[in-house]
């Protein structure tokens, strides 16, 4: 195993590539992932010339409730080699991998799994989950809030408007958990249009939403139309939609419901708490789904406990168990509130018990650590601190991330 050197990029992103089933090879998102490999974060695993594992750690910041921005390590591009499989490679990988993070002072690892089941053995919690819609646009309707026509929406090519829209979006990031400050070459993603992959639907399209000279929202979308009136597939599937407020995100949303020749939505990876799911007339007829969104793990549990802030003032002490970084095991004790807090290690009695996982599901807001202990997962030892730990931890607005990394 060693860092990844420039030169070994292609290689090594063919190890992934094959990985993933030779998806990954439109030349556009190659080009894309190169420019943002940070190689010296990057891992390859070699045997002889042949790379058969790969994994990589962006810089990012996330956003945690109460607004801070905290640096995360962003767990991408892990892969092992069919060949190579089940012999403890990606162990090998993630236990390198934490003890780099740790090294260099990020308290949380953030990742968007292939699959749910891989990583909670290396402490990753779900924190976030996105939610997908199929909205019936032909027999549901959109109720919209007072302001609403004072919108003016425009339609513009998708990267003309590139820096407005990404000046939305960067309004948008502190004020829910899980957003990433976007570092230059992120916008770039939402971009991404590879004709092999856009299964007979048009190129994306963009509409902005204005208010006086200002962009205050936009979506970016693909249309499939019903050309022949057989009503199959005709859909508008939305890629991606951030507007600044009610009026700006009812604008978008009635634009989408109204455009011709579709009978449908298809929204996939929106927040949980979408305004929108309170407009619509019959919320069965838009066939929401909830899956795993954005897998926490805090690397330093004092650090991370402390960065973000507590709705209600809370004053806890956990006994945590980390058997895969066990310098987080043992008793932490928390108190905070909505100004601050502060996390050390403690002698005292523990009044709630979990694994490092449970904390990073908890991190962000959007899991109820009550919930976990529904589960059996958190156990109450001392008697009203679940309450008191679960309301503090809460965030008012949902975690999320709107896309994968
Ligand atoms: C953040 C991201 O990049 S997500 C992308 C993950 N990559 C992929 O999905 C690409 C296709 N899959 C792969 O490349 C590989 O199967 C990997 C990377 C998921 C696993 O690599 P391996 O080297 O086979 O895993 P390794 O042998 O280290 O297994 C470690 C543990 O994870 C378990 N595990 C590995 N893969 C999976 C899986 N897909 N589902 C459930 N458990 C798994 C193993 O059983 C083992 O469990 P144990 O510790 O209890 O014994």
């Amino acid at each position: 195993m060693r860092v990844l050197r420039k030169a070994d990029w292609s290689i090594w992103y063919g190890t992934l590539a094959r990985a993933f089933g030779g998806a990954l090879e439109s030349s556009v998102e190659r080009d894309l992932w190169e420019a943002l490999t940070e190689h010296d974060r990057s891992l390859g695993l070699w045997d002889g010339d042949e790379c058969v594992g790969t994994a990589g750690a962006f810089t990012f910041r996330v956003t945690v409730p109460g607004g801070a921005s905290v640096p995360a390590a962003g767990i991408t591009m892990v892969s092992v080699a069919a060949t190579h499989r089940r012999r403890g490679l990606l162990r090998t990988m993630m236990r390198r991998q934490l003890d780099d993070i740790r090294a260099w002072g990020e308290p949380l690892a953030v990742l968007t799994a292939s699959e749910p089941d891989i990583y909670g053995r290396f402490g990753y919690g779900i924190a976030t989950q996105a939610l997908s819609a199929e909205v019936d646009t032909s027999r549901v309707r959109l109720s919209v809030p007072p302001g609403t026509d004072g919108v003016r929406l425009r339609y513009a090519a998708p990267g003309e408007v590139l820096d407005a829209c990404e000046a939305v979006y960067a309004q948008r990031v502190p004020e829910r958990p899980g957003m990433l400050a976007r570092r230059p070459g992120w916008e770039r993603l939402g971009l991404l249009d590879p004709e092999s992959e856009r299964g007979g639907q048009s190129p994306l399209q963009c509409v902005v939403a204005e208010r006086g000279a200002d962009v205050v929202g936009y979506a970016r979308y693909r249309i499939k139309p019903d050309w022949d009136h057989r009503g199959s597939d005709s859909a508008v599937h939305l890629s991606e939609l951030e507007a600044l407020d009610p009026a700006a995100h009812a604008a978008l949303w009635r634009f989408l419901f109204d455009i011709d020749l579709t009978t449908m939505i298809v929204a996939p990876g929106r927040p949980v708490d979408e305004p929108w799911l309170h407009m619509v007339s019959d919320i069965r007829r838009c066939s929401v789904r909830l899956r795993d969104a954005l897998h926490v793990r805090l690397v330093d549990v004092g650090a991370a406990l402390e960065a973000r802030t507590y709705q209600t003032p809370v004053d806890v002490v956990f006994e945590v168990e980390d058997a895969f970084c066990p310098w987080n095991a043992g008793r932490w004790r928390l108190t905070g509130d909505s100004k601050g807090a502060s996390c050390k290690r403690t002698d005292e009695a523990a009044d709630l018990a979990l694994s490092v996982r449970e904390l990073g599901a908890a991190y962000l807001g959007g899991v109820s650590l009550a919930s976990l202990a529904g589960a059996g997962r958190v156990r109450e030892l001392r008697q009203g601190a679940l309450t008191e730990a679960s309301v503090a931890f809460a965030s008012a607005v949902a975690p999320w991330l709107p896309h994968g990394f």
